[in-house]
């Protein structure tokens, strides 16, 4: 089983830079620490960068999680081309362009295209935010895949992934920590990111972005809400080239050894978001209580 210490970064490639790290830096809040060779790192937390853009074709181009050493990537490499996964290494220049020792790269089985890193760059100074989002660190990635339960089950039997909770077969939310989620996979036609997530430190941070956001004109995709499964209360947001973000805040940790997955139904209007819960009577109380002249 190949152990995920934590997320490392989302690489997405931009058509137009100026416009993709000028929402990153004016609009999410992000620091942006430089750009060499045509890649922009953008900062949140800790890490030398959580994000980065890479001129070129617009559309993610890989999600990094790391490992704890040399030997655990060796070991991921000699496990992933057991299982009959191409595994490609990745060369000096590249680890250098993603601010890590050593790096490997593969494509689950829907064509993302995933990057298990060693030594990914940190940090000491606290990021230099663009503006005062709030943000408190890079919270999770969400991919897209046709087939969420094909999903779950290569990232579950390679990985030291458990899931935490099913939203039916639209979206598994998976953990390999004590956090809730930090990998997350949403049903779509195509292999994709959904949404990458920046946890912010506090609700009024979520609402007071919302209200920067609605008047900077930004797209809401989703929210202010809460999810019923992290228990997060959420926006979500578009960005150039169809990046979504999501800020969010009070995601769960689990604690429990003995956690059951919930199966929440995605039919039903609070499936995603509790807040759009029932707020009338139930009809059939309604009618029992008319019929019985209450
Ligand atoms: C709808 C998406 C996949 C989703 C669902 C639940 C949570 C959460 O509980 O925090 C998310 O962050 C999501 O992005
Ligand atoms: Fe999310």
């Amino acid at each position: 089983m190949i152990t995920l210490h934590d997320i490392a970064y989302v690489r997405s490639g931009t058509a137009d830079a100026a416009t993709a790290v000028g929402f990153a830096v004016d609009v999410v809040g992000m620091e942006l620490l430089g750009h060499e060779d045509g890649v922009w790192y953008l900062r949140a937390d800790q890490r030398h960068h959580c994000l980065a853009f890479e001129e070129g074709e617009a559309g993610v181009l890989a999600s990094g999680f790391s490992l704890a050493d040399a030997e655990a990537l060796a070991d991921a490499e000699n496990q992933l081309t057991a299982a009959g996964v191409t595994v490609v290494r990745g060369t000096p220049k590249q680890a250098r362009s993603r601010r890590v020792e050593d790096f490997l790269a593969f494509d689950d089985p829907f064509g993302n295209r995933i990057e298990l890193v060693t030594g990914q760059v940190q940090l000491a100074r606290p990021p230099h935010f663009g503006r005062p989002a709030g943000i408190t660190e890079f919270g999770h990635l969400c991919l897209d895949a046709p087939d969420v339960r094909e999903a779950y089950r290569f990232w579950s039997t390679l990985f030291n992934i458990k899931v935490s909770d099913w939203i039916g077969e639209l979206a598994c939310l998976m953990r390999f920590d004590p956090v809730h989620h930090k990998l997350a996979v949403f049903r779509g036609s195509e292999p994709g990111l959904c949404h990458i997530n920046f946890q912010v430190d506090s609700l009024d941070d979520v609402m007071r972005n919302w209200r920067f956001l609605q008047e900077r004109g930004v797209e809401i995709e989703m929210g202010p809400g809460r999810h019923p499964q992290s228990t997060a209360i959420f926006v979500y947001f578009k960005g150039p080239e169809g990046l979504t973000y999501e800020y969010s805040y009070g995601v769960r940790r689990i604690e429990e050894p003995d956690w059951v997955p919930r199966v929440f139904d995605p039919s039903e209007p609070d499936a995603i978001d509790m807040w759009r819960g029932p707020t009338q009577r139930p009809s059939t109380q309604a009618q029992l209580h008319r019929a019985l002249g209450a």
